[in-house]
């Protein structure tokens, strides 16, 4: 596969960085470009890796284009590579908060592939959650990005009216399960671990919780269940979490993204 990331910035970077660092990845070059590409100079030496300022040429020597720039800096970019795409060649996808597939159809126009979706920063480490929504054409071509984001963790097609809902919770989702593991970081040095020890504790506990459903199908208070003894430990402090609102600020803060979102 060729491919090019136009932006490579926090997300283009964790992007590329999954790319790289993946062995079974079908890739035959990789273009990275930003406005000052010093931070990407690592990967310069790398056979497969070409690091530029230049879209257009990013563009003409890759076949799945990425655009991963900031959403004011979306049409600059879309109006300049428009001269280099090929409507048979070339897939593009976007992964730019907020803007619409017809947004970038009205200046690409619709007769392109193009493929709206939402990773999230773990796909740096093979473990993104990706959404995928498509034009009319993408829909032909969606197995290209499905392979891409499948090689870097998992992906669902979802209706692109879903595509703000997906950001919330998988995007900036990745933010809202850091700060509960630091939450319970905190508690477990006040109750006697030091920190390295109380954050190791807390990141293997996330993983397994969250593979015991992965793994079982199971709903989540069928396994609460099977921890919470009788009058025992678990239920005490459970329900004192929910008596200070734990469900209810997790959904209020997933209602005040989503409404910020569309504002973006
Ligand atoms: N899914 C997720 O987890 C996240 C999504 N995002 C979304 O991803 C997009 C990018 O966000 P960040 O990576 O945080 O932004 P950023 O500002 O870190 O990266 C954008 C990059 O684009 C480059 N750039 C700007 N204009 C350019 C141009 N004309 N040609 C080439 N490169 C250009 C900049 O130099 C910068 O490196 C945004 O739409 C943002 O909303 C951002 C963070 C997380
Ligand atoms: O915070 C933001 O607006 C972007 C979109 C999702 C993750 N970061």
């Amino acid at each position: 596969m060729k491919i090019a990331i136009l932006g490579t910035g926090n997300l283009g970077y964790s992007i590329a960085m999954g790319i790289l660092s993946q062995d079974n990845f079908n890739l035959k070059n990789l273009y990275l470009t930003k406005r000052n590409v010093d931070s990407l100079k690592k990967w310069d030496k790398l056979p497969n890796v070409k690091i530029s300022t230049d879209n257009k040429k990013a563009v003409r020597f890759s076949d799945v284009i990425i655009l991963a720039v900031q959403p004011k800096q979306l049409q600059g970019v879309l109006e300049e590579i428009k001269p280099q795409l090929n409507l048979k060649r070339h897939t593009v996808i976007s992964v730019v908060t907020g803007r619409k597939i017809n947004e970038i159809e009205s200046i690409i126009g619709n007769e392109i592939s193009i493929i709206r979706s939402m990773p999230n920063t773990a796909i740096s480490v093979g473990q993104s959650m990706t959404c995928l929504s498509a034009n009319e054409k993408g829909k032909e071509n969606i197995e290209i990005a499905k392979s891409i984001f499948n090689s870097l963790g998992k992906t669902m097609c979802i209706e692109e009216r879903l595509m703000q809902a997906a950001t919330v919770i998988c995007a900036s989702g990745i933010a809202f399960w850091m700060r509960l593991i630091r939450a319970s970081t905190q508690g477990a040095v006040q109750l006697g671990f030091d920190a390295e020890e109380a954050q190791e504790l807390s990141m293997q506990t996330a993983l397994g919780a969250a593979s015991l459903l992965l793994k079982s199908g199971n709903h989540p208070e069928e396994e609460i269940d099977k921890v919470t003894t009788p009058n025992g430990c678990t239920i005490e402090g459970l329900n004192e979490m929910e008596h200070q609102g734990l469900s209810s600020s997790l959904i209020k803060g997933v209602k005040a993204s989503f409404e910020k979102i569309n504002q973006i």
